[in-house]
């Protein structure tokens, strides 16, 4: 497996079935900002809210090989091991193509996430196991609590100005790898250690 992150805003992403796997598939497709369609003569409660707030599309029918005609990435999420399979033989060779109840016949499968903003971390077992995958993303996300949120967001600025205002390239080396160690998240008042850094920095020679 090759771990990958896909920009998947605004892009068509076709869910057929309606049930609680397909309900968390999307949850995550929507984290991502794709265009959701859920495919499914029935749906869940939640699901149906999302319809009625128009955060995805439902067409509510049983699946059709055109339903995923111009989709960039299927996911078949149905109770039925037929309709999944019908599925999987409509993609083409280009499409991504998850099928819940058959990795085999998928060609990514879906992780599991802790996001924190702009950091993301993935944990896969490449099927063997869901709920370990889950278990680890559970013991990661205690660790890399909300707090990283906003120091990444302050590592996103500080990067910026220091790759546009510190020309020595070993200095600038140096400051990217101090605010990213776990004393500098520590320190607290990040701003205030990033200017005294800086006038370290710039009174050296
Ligand atoms: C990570 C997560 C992401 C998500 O779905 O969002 C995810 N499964 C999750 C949970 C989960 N899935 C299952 C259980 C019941 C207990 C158990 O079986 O252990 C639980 C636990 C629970 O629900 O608590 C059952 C299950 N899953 C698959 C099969 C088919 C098979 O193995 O053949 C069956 C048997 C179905 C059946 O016949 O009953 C297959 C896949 N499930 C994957 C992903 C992909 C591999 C991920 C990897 O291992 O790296 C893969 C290959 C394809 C895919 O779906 O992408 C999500 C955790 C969400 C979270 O983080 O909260
Ligand atoms: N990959 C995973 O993470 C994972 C986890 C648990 C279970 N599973 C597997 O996922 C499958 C779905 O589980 P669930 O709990 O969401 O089931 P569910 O019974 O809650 O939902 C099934 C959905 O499929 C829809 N459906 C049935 N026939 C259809 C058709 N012809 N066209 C379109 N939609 C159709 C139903 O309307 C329903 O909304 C099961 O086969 C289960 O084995 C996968």
């Amino acid at each position: 497996m090759y771990p990958v992150m896909l920009q998947i805003a605004n892009q068509s992403v076709v869910v057929v079935g309606g049930g609680s796997v397909a309900e968390r598939k999307v949850v995550g497709l929507l984290e991502a900002n794709a265009a959701v369609t859920v495919v499914s003569p029935a749906v869940t409660e939640a699901l149906k809210e999302l319809a009625a707030k128009e955060k995805i599309r439902w067409k509510e029918k049983t699946f059709s090989a055109d339903d995923i005609d111009k989709a960039f990435l299927v996911i078949a999420a149905t109770s039925d091991r037929h309709v999944n399979e019908a599925v999987a033989q409509a993609a083409k060779p280009y499409q991504l193509i998850n099928i819940v109840d058959d990795p085999e016949r998928s060609n990514f499968y879906v992780p599991s996430v802790v996001r924190r903003g702009k950091l993301t971390i993935s944990v896969s077992t490449s099927g063997a196991s869901p709920t370990l995958a889950k278990q680890i993303r559970d013991e990661i996300a205690n660790i890399y609590d909300e707090e990283y949120e906003r120091y990444v967001d302050f590592l996103t600025a500080c990067r910026r100005y220091i790759l546009q205002h510190v020309d020595d390239a070993s200095i600038r080396r140096s400051l990217l790898k101090t605010i990213a160690t776990e004393s500098f998240r520590k320190s607290g008042n990040w701003e205030e250690q990033f200017t005294k850094l800086l006038s370290q920095y710039k009174k050296q020679p």
